[in-house]
């Protein structure tokens, strides 16, 4: 597969605090990476980098080199209101805005003037829930707040709002933490249909989840990256001891 992401001794600081410590890693196009490590080793804040949402944290500073499709997404020429449309977010807790369904998926494509009429848009909305699996559940009320549904449906809701703006690449901030098990399966299933679309980067304390739903797996540790490589051999035979120890359950 291509490289979608590109990363090249990305650190990023917190005021004093190193968070990162020089991350070199490539996303490839159209598959699911999955980013896991103890808690406070950098894996948010490495996704955050993909997308610049780091900009919106007034103490972080970043450096290193962060290309899309070869393009670094720091040049001063690039409108990050744009790389944030081709690199769409979902986070941990569903946060559909207080409107209706049809709204929260339409007011993406609304802002970047996707849509040329109601038609147009009433199309995006419907194809990003069915994207989304959530289209034959919501299909009858549209107009009813996306705040009123499930957990589960809420995520699938917001994935679909990602899904809207026509995203290349989906991050997604352990998606499903806040879903029971048969929501978190729900969005497992839809994740793995994703990628034949999108390039995904999921971060998650699971690994059963990494396990299932990847393909690529990167090891972070104190801000470092400690190992990245195919899931299979991540789970099965992994170099470093410290993703040994961390699958084995001995620290995290
Ligand atoms: N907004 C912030 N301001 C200051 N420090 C921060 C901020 N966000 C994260 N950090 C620090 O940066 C380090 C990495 O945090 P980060 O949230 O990226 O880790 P993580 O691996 O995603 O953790 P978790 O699994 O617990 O979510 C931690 O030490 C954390 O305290």
């Amino acid at each position: 597969m291509p490289i979608k992401m590109k990363t090249e001794n990305v650190k990023v600081h917190y005021g004093d605090k190193q968070a990162l410590n020089g991350i070199s890693l490539d996303v490839k196009e159209r598959q699911v990476t999955a980013l896991i490590g103890p808690s406070g080793c950098g894996k948010s804040t490495y996704l955050r980098c993909l997308n610049r949402m780091n900009d919106t944290i007034d103490a972080a500073k970043v450096s290193g080199k962060i290309l899309l499709d070869g393009d670094d997404i720091y040049d001063p020429d690039l409108d990050v209101v744009e790389l944030r449309a081709r690199v769409g977010m979902v986070f941990q807790k569903p946060n559909p805005f207080p409107k209706s369904i049809f709204d929260n998926v339409s007011y993406g494509p609304k802002i970047h003037g996707l849509a040329r009429n109601k038609d147009e848009l009433a199309g995006i909305v419907e194809t990003s829930l069915k994207r989304a699996g959530l289209w034959n559940e919501v299909k009858d009320r549209l107009d009813e707040p996306g705040t009123g549904l499930s957990g589960g449906q809420q995520q699938r809701l917001c994935i679909a709002r990602a899904i809207a703006v026509s995203p290349e690449v989906i991050l997604m901030d352990e998606p499903c933490s806040a879903l029971d098990p048969i929501a978190t399966a729900t969005v497992e299933t839809l994740i793995d249909e994703l990628k034949q679309n999108y390039t995904i980067v999921i971060v998650t304390h699971s690994m059963q989840q990494a396990a299932r739903v990847s393909q690529m797996t990167a090891m972070f540790h104190l801000g470092d990256l400690a190992e990245v490589g195919e899931t299979e051999k991540m789970f099965s035979n992994p170099d470093d001891k410290r993703t040994q120890d961390y699958i084995m359950g001995r620290f995290g």
